[in-house]
């Protein structure tokens, strides 16, 4: 048996290599027809091949750009998922515990290979370790083992004995700056382009690989049983730095507690304030506090932890800072200039490329934007300085008030950025009112009610889910029926086949879910192709306490702030997701009921019904000073915040880009889902506002919504036709589906291990919305708009019906069955919706057959580190999923069934992959025919 599981595991490998060699192949000379079987030899003439890891990168080569092809991606990641599994199988188990337990040291030797400059001193060719160690100050024969293992992991060659060369990995490090130059000013090392990979690795070998050795001292409460106080972190005996910090909150669910405050010594921090200098404490603090050990501590030359440095200057010792019995702790201590500054930049520096780590424009197939109706409002939540808006608002936001309208809500301080920045790029959308910005502060009530869309994206990954909830809550607070809530963020895929939102059998039916990414013997998340993104998740935990979230876990604390997710979409080989959830009854518990009554009743509701939120303590009292703690207060807002500002020339340039393509299982493993994205053919706008919102209505209904019936998925009509406004409300008159929380959720509550379960409902209709988009906010007191929620209180006046306190409702599944097949109700006035007039046509959510072909993309310049290359490396780099970061122009296909490969015509002609997509039509090129690419 397991010998029939590694030879499916090594057909897999031979498959996928035939896949890529086809591609590559084909493009090398006049093609024949019909194909060469893959198994076909190659003429060796003229070969494009693939890249060679002994090769330095090079983002613009034919070879390296083909990477990205949807086949090539695709095959490639199932070589890398098969090749880490044959390894795991036939590897004896402790040599691979080994390579788990000990693979510390690999971010240890690549941070000293960054630090040190190498890969710029070895841009120019090979050299000795000696002449390294002359350049480094690094001791040559530790500088020679580092190296070594580096190069037996193929982040380095040796290309004879101590002799040592960069590679297609490691060359992706340099920075692209002389040398000498960054020797003499290390800390600059980032200001230019091209730093990002270099910084990237800097923060991730630097304090992130830090603060995850403390991820067991963090979460694992008896850790106290076993080991002494003084094997334990910094942390476990300092008191918080910030005086406030003393919440009740658990400490996993604490931003400001998580392993990173544990690795620093710096409690009661959050990191970016870290980051900014607080929590560091100076050497003359220090040595105040320990008068006996002045003398034996030191600060870091790079930042400012407090570990400290024994006399022998050997082995570092935790720092107590305090008796952890003091009773008053003292207040954080002042530092003249902050010792993180380094960190601070090069954090903004590596952060820079990150919007790579969705497909290029991908926001703008995540949600049928085309079908709102002129004037309707986008809220980006926590936006930053409007980047990802920047991209939407560029084809839909007019400057004449006939588009869409969009704000931009973040912190004060990232908002005076993001001003500046539209200011000086686009001050246009300014001037006319289509974009703003707004200083809101997510934990508090939404000011713009009943918006048509409030957008996350990469916000809930930062926060705890008692936290995330909790700004869900104030959305869903804000939001009308008809409001839709579009969430951006990594979705974790499981590891074993997960039929969780995927057909009529899942009650939770989320279009676009996925059972798995691979076949068996795959594992069935794709297992080592898809490591990034865990790497990803548990770095938000490991920094932030934060997290990046199953579709479960997605779906289980939207139910819990009144959100029901409906819809996924990924680009194909990413696993970053657009989300769409509609408004729907939100939870409370009977208890936490009876005793509402003093704040906004949502919120009250909300956080009644997960129990554990309120067991941590997530009000908005000691909440609330954690998130002023843990929430970023300068400029490069939070991981993974998109700092830069494309310019609308940019923006619009990625329009086209986010083909969001039927996505085939590599044509095979029968009953695997065929496709992460739908197409929008026929967008069924939004109605417009006509209704009252469920904040001040007359309905009586209690109907939350009434999902349209669902093809079958996987079927033709299923990734064509559906709209992604597909659960349409339900019409006056059609019959009331009253479902409890139990029916709701109870599938989320039986499959997953979230917390979200909750006893029993506020019922609230979701359908009325008589609030006007971005109407000045109604002047609810808390108490009125919990009111509304009581059956004695206006609300019962007003025909909201209350919800009983005590019987649960149980949704039986002959119930839940004919809520799937009850007939959706025709499509709302969409002929009285005017045409929202888009300034330019997204190829792939309606590509008409005659579409003219798009112009091709301009030419690169062949910069060796454009600031374009360094983004690029970036994406590519980050990228779970491989494909994801798509630095080719893939998103003018049209969608088929073929990896969307039939419409070459909108490819850049004789571009690279204009011809890969003749070739795989089967009609060949002719080289001779064929321009130079593009790109
Ligand atoms: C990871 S960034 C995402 C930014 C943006 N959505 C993007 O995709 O680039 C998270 C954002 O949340 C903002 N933020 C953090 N705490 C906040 C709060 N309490 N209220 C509003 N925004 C907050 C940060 O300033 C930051 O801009």
């Amino acid at each position: 048996m397991t010998f029939s599981v590694l030879r499916a595991l090594h057909t897999i490998i031979g498959d996928a290599l035939s896949d890529i060699e086809h591609i590559y192949a084909n493009l090398s000379g006049p093609y024949a027809s019909p194909p060469p079987s893959p198994t076909s030899p190659v003429p060796s003439s003229n070969l494009v091949d693939f890249p060679s890891l002994d090769a330095s990168f090079d983002p613009l080569s034919q070879a390296e750009q083909l990477t990205t092809h949807p086949t090539v991606a695709a095959a490639i990641n199932r070589i890398v998922s098969a090749a880490g599994q044959l390894s795991a199988t036939v590897n004896p188990p402790f040599l691979t515990i080994c390579d788990a337990a000990m693979g510390y040291h690999l971010p240890s030797c690549l941070r000293l290979l960054e630090a040190t400059h190498i890969p710029e001193i070895l841009r120019d060719g090979p050299l000795h370790v000696r002449e390294l160690a002359n350049k480094t100050g690094v001791e040559q024969g530790k500088l020679a083992h580092i190296l070594r293992l580096l190069a037996t992991h193929h982040i380095l060659r040796e290309v004879e004995p101590d002799v040592f060369a960069t590679n297609r990995i490691s060359s992706l490090i340099d920075s692209g700056r002389p040398a000498a130059t960054l020797r003499a000013n290390p800390k600059r090392k980032y200001d230019e382009d091209g730093g990002a990979v270099a910084a990237f690795v800097g923060l991730c070998t630097d304090e992130l690989h830090k603060a995850s050795a403390y991820l067991t001292e963090a979460v694992f409460p008896d850790v106290d049983k076993i080991f002494p106080e003084v094997e334990r972190s910094l942390f476990a005996r300092a008191p918080p730095s910030n005086p406030s910090s003393t919440s009740t909150l658990p400490a996993h669910s604490d931003p400001t507690r998580a392993p990173f405050n544990h690795a620093f010594g710096c409690a009661g921090v959050g990191y970016f304030a870290w980051l900014e200098g607080e929590g560091c404490v100076s050497e003359v603090e220090v040595a105040k506090d320990h008068p006996k050990k002045n003398g034996h501590r030191r600060l870091r030359s790079i930042g400012g932890s407090t570990t400290s440095t024994s006399s022998s200057g050997s082995i570092p010792l935790p720092l107590p800072l305090k008796p952890s019995s003091s009773p008053q702790p003292a207040p954080p201590p002042q530092i003249a200039s902050n010792p993180n500054q380094f960190r601070l930049e090069r954090f903004g520096k590596a952060m820079a490329g990150t919007g790579s780590w969705e497909a290029p424009g991908a926001v703008l197939a995540g949600f049928d934007w085309a079908s709102l109706p002129p004037g309707s409002t986008i809220v980006d939540v926590g936006g930053g300085i409007g980047s990802t808006t920047m991209i939407l608002a560029s084809d839909y936001a007019g400057t004449d008030g006939d588009g869409l309208r969009f704000v931009v809500q973040d912190r004060q301080v990232v908002v005076e950025m993001g001003e500046k920045a539209w200011r000086a790029k686009c001050p246009e959308f300014l001037d006319s009112g289509s974009v703003r910005f707004q200083v809101h502060d997510f934990f508090t009530p939404q000011p713009i009610l009943n918006a048509a869309v409030y957008f996350l994206r990469v916000v809930l990954h930062d926060w705890p889910d008692a936290f995330a909830h909790k700004i869900l809550l104030r959305l869903r607070e804000a939001a009308g029926n008809e409001t839709r809530l579009v969430i951006a963020d990594w979705v974790l895929p499981m590891a074993c086949v997960d039929d969780f939102g995927v057909g009529e059998e899942s009650a939770g039916q989320v279009e676009g879910a996925e059972k798995m990414l691979a076949p068996a013997p795959l594992l069935a998340n794709l297992g080592k192709a898809s490591a990034n993104v865990y790497w990803m998740d548990l770095t938000m935990q490991v920094t932030f306490n934060g997290q990046e979230r199953t579709l479960r876990e997605i779906v289980g604390l939207a139910a819990s702030a009144g959100w029901k997710v409906v819809r996924v979409t990924k680009a194909p080989g990413s696993l970053f997701g657009h989300i769409v959830a509609i408004p729907v009854a939100v939870p409370i518990s009977a208890s936490r009921r009876a005793r509402s009554g003093s704040g906004s009743a949502f919120f009250e509701a909300g956080e009644a019904a997960n129990s554990r939120n309120a067991k941590n303590g997530a009000d908005d009292g000691d909440g609330m000073e954690i998130v002023e703690r843990a929430s970023s207060r300068c400029g490069t807002p939070t991981f993974g915040s998109r700092v830069n500002l494309p310019s609308v020339a940019e923006a619009k340039r990625v329009r086209g880009q986010n083909a969001l393509q039927l996505r085939k299982p590599f044509g095979y493993g029968a009953g695997a889902p065929t496709a992460t994205a739908t197409f929008l053919r026929q967008p069924a706008p939004i109605r417009k506002k006509t209704k009252p919102s469920p904040l001040a209505s007359s309905s009586n209904s209690t109907v939350a919504y009434s999902p349209m019936p669902s093809p079958a998925p996987g079927s033709a009509s299923s990734l064509r036709s559906m709209t992604v406004t597909s659960p349409r409300p339900t019409q006056p008159g059609s019959p009331v589906i009253t479902r409890s929380s139990q029916g709701l959720h109870s599938p989320i509550a039986r499959r997953s291990r979230t917390p979200f379960r909750s006893q029993s409902q506020i019922q609230i209709s979701p359908r009325e919305s008589p609030v006007p988009v971005a109407s000045p906010r109604p002047t609810l007191s808390r108490r009125s708009s919990h009111a509304q929620l009581s059956p004695t209180g206006p609300a019962k006046q007003q025909g909201l019906r209350h919800m009983p306190s005590s019987p649960v409702l149980k949704q039986s599944s002959d119930s839940s069955r004919k809520l799937q097949q009850q007939p959706s109700p025709p499509s709302p006035i969409p002929s009285r919706i005017p045409a929202l007039p888009r300034r330019a046509s997204i190829a792939q959510l309606q590509p008409p057959p005659s579409s003219p072909p798009q112009p091709p993309v301009p030419a690169v310049p062949s910069k060796l580190l454009s600031p374009l290359r360094s983004v690029r490396r970036m994406g590519s780099l980050l990228l779970p999923g491989r494909a994801s970061g798509g630095t080719l122009d893939f998103a003018r296909y049209e969608e088929s069934d073929d990896e969307g490969l039939h419409r070459p015509d909108l490819l850049p002609a004789g571009s690279v992959l204009a011809e890969a997509a003749q070739i795989e039509r089967g009609q060949g090129f002719s080289r001779d025919s064929a321009r130079s690419p593009d790109y």
